[in-house]
């Protein structure tokens, strides 16, 4: 597969009352050619500032960015035509209707007038395309500006949130889009904080935090190699579970949920050894099933912003998670 879009090293610092903050501290990003790749990270990670910085509209400190194998910000009028992006809410003029608004952006960006009507249809707004602007919801702003970027038939689409403010429906439907565009060769980058849209929708995953890639690959690549030992155990009805957990415990295992038919182990990376433990003291497990992580709780323990009891989590910070195996 050839890269359609690749980072390496990438710097951005911004100087505050607080002295320099590094936005981007060697942020690294590839993006293969025909697939929706997901762009995730907590607030306040980089996301924004990646895009921002890849689109020239704002200078690095340093690192390479190429877009269709030509380095950009250098050679950004060259792959221009090629790129549709939404990074920040567009706005537009409320008293036009997105046929309109449309048919001017076509006009202006010298896009065939035959383009306006195929995205309207695209994008599911041409029954309501004569209608003006300020009379659409927000999640039908958010189709109008996804439609704006596909006039011109880019190779590459970047959308910052685009699901932002859609119904289930409308997600639905984005979801969809993305898949067609995907299918008809476009390649799409598409930041969200809706963690199962991504799982759902995207081919591949980065996932930044404090500036930096954290993990990158396709989506189950990242879900496997993340995934926590983490196993649930039923025992045989009757049992004493909270005896069970107590030898378990003892022996060194995490328990980080014990319920009232079944109990987890958080560190199980040899599970042999729960039934080993339990069968010489005649307790004998019924049921021992790995718990599968989703990509929430692999963004959680990756960008250290899981919730933590009784805490007012704080922007920027993180907490590092360290969870060790057990019974090697
Ligand atoms: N113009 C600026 N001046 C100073 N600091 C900035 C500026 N723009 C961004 N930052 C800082 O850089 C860091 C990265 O911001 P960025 O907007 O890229 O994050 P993000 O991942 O897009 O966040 P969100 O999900 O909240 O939109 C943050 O700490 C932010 O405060």
């Amino acid at each position: 597969m050839t890269a359609v879009l690749e980072i390496s090293g990438l710097r951005k610092t911004y100087r505050g009352r607080k002295g320099v903050r590094k936005a981007l501290d060697g942020f690294d990003m590839v993006v293969e050619a025909g697939q929706v790749h997901g762009f995730l990270g907590p607030n306040g990670s980089g996301k924004t500032t990646t895009l921002r910085t890849l689109l020239g509209l704002i200078k690095p400190n340093d690192g390479r960015m190429t877009i269709l194998g030509q380095e950009v910000p250098r050679h950004l009028p060259q792959v221009a035509g090629l790129v549709g992006a939404i990074v920040e809410s567009p706005q537009f003029f409320g008293n036009f209707s997105a046929e309109t608004t449309l048919s001017l952006l076509a006009d202006a960006g010298g896009v065939n007038p035959h383009r306006v009507p195929a995205v309207l249809e695209l994008v599911g707004l041409r029954d309501r395309a004569k209608d003006r602007v300020k009379t659409y919801s927000l999640g039908m702003k958010q189709r109008l500006a996804v439609a704006s970027a596909l006039l011109k038939e880019p190779k590459l689409l970047i959308l910052d949130e685009p699901a932002n403010g859609l119904d289930p429906g409308g997600i639905r439907e984005m979801r969809t889009l993305m898949a067609d565009l995907a299918a008809s060769g476009m390649t799409v980058l598409l930041s969200s904080h809706i963690l199962g849209e991504i799982q759902l929708i995207c081919d591949s995953v980065t996932i930044i935090s404090a500036g930096r890639r954290v993990a990158a690959g396709s989506v189950s690549e990242v879900l496997a190699s993340h995934t926590s030992a983490t196993v649930k155990v039923r025992l045989e009805p009757g049992v004493d579970l909270p005896g069970a957990v107590a030898i378990l415990r003892a022996a060194g295992a995490v328990i980080p949920s014990l319920e009232k038919d079944h109990f987890t182990v958080g560190n199980a990376t040899n599970p042999a050894q729960i039934t080993k433990l339990l069968a010489e003291k005649q307790i004998y497990v019924s049921e021992l099933t790995p718990v599968s992580a989703d990509l929430e709780d692999v963004f959680l323990k990756l960008t250290g912003t899981a919730p933590v009891d009784g805490a007012n989590r704080q922007v920027d910070q993180v907490a590092a998670e360290t969870q060790g195996g057990w019974g090697q």
